[in-house]
């Protein structure tokens, strides 16, 4: 017989042996809870997580802007993306927007930036837009969404999207690129001010810069476009408690970002002001004096008898006819691809080389109608028309569509940037 003792201390080691088994015993619910300061960094990111899981973003625009912005969004896993941009993808705007491929050349820009996102989450809901939004859909569709970026480039968008989003009280991310400057601003948030609020009328047409007249270099739209979705995100998980402020960038410069504090909302303000008298979208191409879109943007200063087709100045000078062809893009574009026999006049210095244009005149014997001039893209080049006559010289034609134009009808082999 085992004595009392030797039976408890079998006892003791099975027992000790079964809780080796199911390892530590479960505290109490209650006795374990303790109260935080603070969430740890991995409760904060799947939180943080959780809540961009439940936004939805709308980016208007697939362009240099909108590229990376889509791109970054859709890899953080915003629950609902809408992309909205009309435009189909071109072979010059690979070198900034990103998101598409030589592949979708001449596809929608919305649904090729859907195929790039769901090449990276293919779980990612996505809603493509495939039209400019416009005062008569945009209110609509604003409505489906948290937030907005506009990632567009022209100025009726920007009053278009910041009425909209007053009126449908969504906070708008903002950013534009020009050259080697882009700037950055969250309008309509923590009672910050409006587009309008800074811009109550927009800046007259001619002063009005546009990416295709002016050139972005590629990775400036980059860096804002990839902030726009920063800010965004920060919008979305609630860390964006910041007085308004407006980053301006500058590839150039040293630092490169500046940053300046916004004053909050302007109570006279027609659109979200304390009376707004703005209460529906209006025709934003009237009220900026612009068609909505930098396409159409054209100026137009131009008659069609003061212009040239590519086609027919290819005539021209096949037929050795006498003529001057003034080139007044930026000296830089000029040195890397330029049409044979053309003169560099660029187009901030037109008026000073007048002279310089008479005696080449004189010198090749050329009358005012046998001078002619291209840029890039058919904008500037009427410019200079009207200053050369302006300066007496009459009769001048431009390069309808410029070196582009030139490219696509005349000589395939002219480089098109
Ligand atoms: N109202 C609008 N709704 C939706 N998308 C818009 C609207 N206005 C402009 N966009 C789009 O915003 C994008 C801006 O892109 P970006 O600034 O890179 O210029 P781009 O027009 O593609 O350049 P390029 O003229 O050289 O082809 C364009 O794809 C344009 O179609
Ligand atoms: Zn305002």
């Amino acid at each position: 017989m085992t004595s009392l003792a030797e039976e408890n201390a079998r006892l003791r080691k099975r027992i000790a042996e079964l809780e080796a088994q199911l390892g530590p015993a479960p505290q109490s619910a209650k006795g374990s809870f303790k109260k935080v300061d603070a969430l740890s960094k991995e409760e904060i990111l799947r939180f943080e997580q959780l809540k961009l899981r439940n936004t939805t973003i709308l980016v208007v625009g697939a362009g240099g802007l909108g590229a990376p912005a889509i791109l970054y969004l859709g890899a953080n896993g915003v629950g609902r993306l809408g992309i909205a941009d009309p435009d189909t993808v071109a072979v010059n705007n690979l070198h900034r927007q990103v998101i598409h491929t030589e592949a979708s050349t001449d596809t929608s820009k919305a649904e090729s930036a859907m195929r790039a996102v769901h090449a990276i989450d293919s779980t990612c809901e996505v809603v493509t837009y495939p039209f400019a939004l416009t005062s008569e859909n945009a209110l609509e569709i604003i409505r489906e969404y948290d937030i907005v970026i506009d990632a567009t480039d022209n100025i009726g968008a920007r009053y278009l999207l910041s009425d909209a989003c007053v009126l449908a009280n969504k906070p708008l991310v903002s950013g534009s690129a020009l050259r080697m400057d882009g700037q950055l601003t969250v309008y309509h948030h923590n009672n910050g001010p409006c587009y309008r609020c800074l811009h109550p009328v927009p800046p007259p047409i001619d002063t009005v810069s546009k990416c295709v007249e002016s050139g972005v270099l590629g990775v400036i739209p980059g860096v804002i476009g990839t902030l726009q979705a920063l800010e965004a995100i920060k919008v979305a998980v609630g860390l964006h408690n910041d007085d308004p402020s407006f980053l301006i960038f500058s590839g150039l410069t040293t630092p490169m970002f500046r940053t300046m504090k916004l004053r909050g909302r302007k109570k006279d303000c027609i659109a979200c002001g304390d009376n707004p008298s703005l209460t529906d979208l209006i025709d934003y191409a009237e009220f900026c004096g612009t068609a909505d879109s930098d396409k159409s943007q054209d100026l137009f200063l131009l008659a069609p008898h003061e212009r040239i087709k590519a086609c027919e100045y290819d005539a021209h000078v096949r037929q050795q006819k006498p003529s001057l062809l003034l080139d007044v893009r930026p000296p830089v574009q000029y040195d890397i691809c330029r049409l044979p026999e053309s003169h560099s006049v660029p187009i901030d210095e037109f008026e000073n080389k007048i002279m310089d244009i008479k005696k080449s005149m004189s010198e090749l014997d050329v009358a005012g109608d046998q001078v002619f001039v291209v840029c890039r893209l058919g904008n500037d080049s009427q410019l200079a028309v009207r200053l050369l006559e302006k300066h007496g010289i009459k009769g001048a034609r431009d390069l309808v569509g410029g070196l582009y134009s030139w490219s696509m009808n005349v000589d395939p082999s002219f480089p098109i940037y």
